[in-house]
């Protein structure tokens, strides 16, 4: 098991190439273009977040990455492969994996029986007892050692149900990276925290994500800058700018569309 792991990380994370390569991806619905045209090549160990207004497309680039939605046109290569077509499960067993706003957890089953339920899935495990019982020492090691890298590891028994908040998202990002994916998909990570629980987190997902690619959409502009090493700008189907974040909080056409009046808000609100 071990080595399928270690195999998939060296998959997504090939020399030379990009982890992550959109090339003039579209998607309509109905008659409506949603994504017009989006360029975005992602490098190896590279940490993306995406911004924008609402409606803009985020969430959709997201689905159509993720597997989830087919591109009307274009093309998504996942380290060099074109994946469009493929379904969410194939593409996770390339080497992406995805988090959701709604946590996909398992309320009535402890931190570690999820963690473990997370490293089996992502082996396309066959419930056959053979198999079963010859990977579950692995299996068993792997979901400790996430329970650590998540910070969980005292509450192993407890329930998902009964963590806090914020232990239950961490806990959908030690689910997310289980099957040692090397490009990772967190959608607004920190969505509904303290702005303590905040920056712990984007701690812990920086930690968790060494060595990963990792895609997040964001709005809140405390966490962007405080963890991208890029940020792709979506506007109305469009990528605005894809560049650093000094070079994109400078960028005049970002400040005007989108940047300037965002964090204004967030300033006024304390954010
Ligand atoms: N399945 C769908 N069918 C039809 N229209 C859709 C579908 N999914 C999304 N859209 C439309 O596509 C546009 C972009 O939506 P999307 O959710 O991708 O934006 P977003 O940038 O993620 O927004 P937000 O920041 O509010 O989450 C919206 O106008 C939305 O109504």
């Amino acid at each position: 098991m071990t080595e399928t792991l270690m195999e998939r990380s060296a998959a997504s994370t090939a020399a030379g190439g990009f982890a992550l390569e959109l090339r003039d991806l579209r998607k309509s619905f109905g008659k409506t273009e949603i994504i017009r045209g989006v360029n975005l090549a992602v490098s190896p160990g590279e940490r993306v977040a995406i911004i924008g207004p609402n409606g803009a497309g985020k969430s959709t680039l997201f689905n159509l990455i993720s597997g989830r939605f087919e591109p009307t046109s274009g093309d998504v290569l996942l380290a060099g492969q074109r994946i469009n077509g493929k379904k969410p499960f194939e593409i996770n067993r390339m080497g992406l994996s995805r988090s959701f706003q709604i946590t996909n957890i398992f309320p009535k089953l402890s931190v570690f029986e999820n963690l473990r339920c997370g490293v089996l899935w992502s082996l396309g495990y066959k419930y056959t007892l053979f198999r079963f019982l010859a990977d579950l020492d692995d299996a068993n090691q792997r979901a400790e050692e996430l329970m650590r890298m998540i910070r969980l590891d005292k509450k192993h028994d407890v329930l998902a149900m009964n963590l806090t908040y914020a232990e239950q998202r961490a806990l959908e990002i030690g689910i997310t990276i289980a099957g040692g994916a090397g490009v990772v998909l967190l959608d607004e990570p920190t969505a509904g925290m303290s702005k303590s629980e905040t920056g712990r987190f984007i701690e812990l997902i920086r930690e968790v994500t060494v060595g990963k690619t990792l895609l997040t959409v964001e709005h809140d502009m405390g966490v962007v800058f405080g963890l991208a090493d890029k940020i792709a700008v979506v506007v109305y189907g469009e990528v605005l700018a894809f560049d650093t974040p000094e070079a994109v909080r400078a960028n005049p056409k970002v400040q005007e569309a989108y940047l300037g009046s965002v964090l204004a808000d967030q300033q006024a609100a304390g954010h």
